[in-house]
């Protein structure tokens, strides 16, 4: 593992690693923000929670760090921020002429066809391997959160309610709802996990949310000029389930906002401050 950036920000830190992904079998960089409570200094010093965040579609973990304004936030609720790689990457990992496919584009899904199956393992990496090796550190504490945008909305959606009792919250921003009706899922899905749709419905918050086991409340701020909101996101299908299965949902359409970063770093102090009231909460 190598730290190839490091910011002082808001009082804390603002890193970036490169580590060695077994999983995906590729070296994967992550944006990791260390509130100033990690600091042994600090009066308040000790074991912090996480938040991990799932970026969209052609990002990478910059965009997140750079673009969001949320270590303003972490620092004043003590959280520690992950911020992976939307992929894996490099020269000897699959790729595909689209922005909405291949590199940049993992869905965080295990993908069972090939040439994808090779190394796009993106939801074991997020649920299993990336907490790991970040938790394996003292100063985190063993709570965590997670949230994204977009292809990220829709991981960090599908991945808490897909494992119980692992996050204490959830929330997205103008996510991907129900990947297995709309075009850029239909097109990664069919690519990773091949035409058995049957076989998507694991990856389909809308699809999971009947069959949630816990009934983990859910966040969703979605902007009411986002130009994908009608053809991409949908979260009226969100809400529909939800309402369906008893779920508790709540939808915010925030009139105006399109699906830009100007849009998450209007509200990403909400979130965090949402987060941080349930990762204060004892287990
Ligand atoms: N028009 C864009 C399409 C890609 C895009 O909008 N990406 C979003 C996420 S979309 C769903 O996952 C994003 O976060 N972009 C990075 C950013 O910093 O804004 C294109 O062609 O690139």
């Amino acid at each position: 593992m190598e730290r190839i950036e490091h910011h002082a920000s808001f009082g804390g830190w603002q890193d970036v690693y490169r580590h060695r992904s077994e999983v995906l079998d590729c070296d994967m960089e992550v944006g990791v923000y260390f509130p100033p409570q990690a600091d042994p200094g600090h009066p308040d010093h000790g074991p912090c929670p996480v938040l991990y965040w799932l970026s969209g579609l052609t990002c990478s973990a910059q965009n997140f760090i750079t673009k969001a304004g949320a270590q303003r936030h972490a620092a004043e609720h003590g959280l520690i921020l992950v911020a992976p790689d939307t992929s894996p990457r490099g020269d000897a990992v699959a790729d595909a002429e689209g922005y909405d496919l291949g590199q940049g584009a993992g869905f965080y899904v295990n993908a069972t066809q090939a040439p994808w199956d090779a190394h796009y393992r993106m939801y074991d990496y997020i649920v299993d391997e990336l907490p790991a090796w970040v938790e394996a550190d003292p100063v985190a504490s063993g709570a965590r959160a997670i949230s994204g945008h977009s292809m990220g909305g829709h991981g960090a959606l599908v991945i808490a309610l897909r494992n119980p009792g692992r996050y204490r919250s959830v929330s997205a921003f103008s996510p991907i709802v129900a990947p297995s009706r709309v075009p850029w899922g239909e097109k990664a899905f069919g690519a990773y996990l091949g035409a058995d749709r049957d076989a998507w419905a694991a990856y389909d918050a809308v699809a999971l949310v009947a069959g949630a086991e816990e009934r983990l409340p859910l966040l969703v701020d979605q902007g009411g000029d986002d130009e994908f909101l009608s053809g991409q996101l949908k979260p009226e299908l969100l809400q529909a389930a939800c309402d369906a299965a008893g779920h508790p949902l709540t939808l915010r359409l925030q009139p105006g906002y399109d699906h830009s970063y100007y849009f998450i770093a209007s509200f990403i102090g909400e979130h965090i401050a949402h987060h941080a009231r349930a990762l204060r909460r004892k287990a």
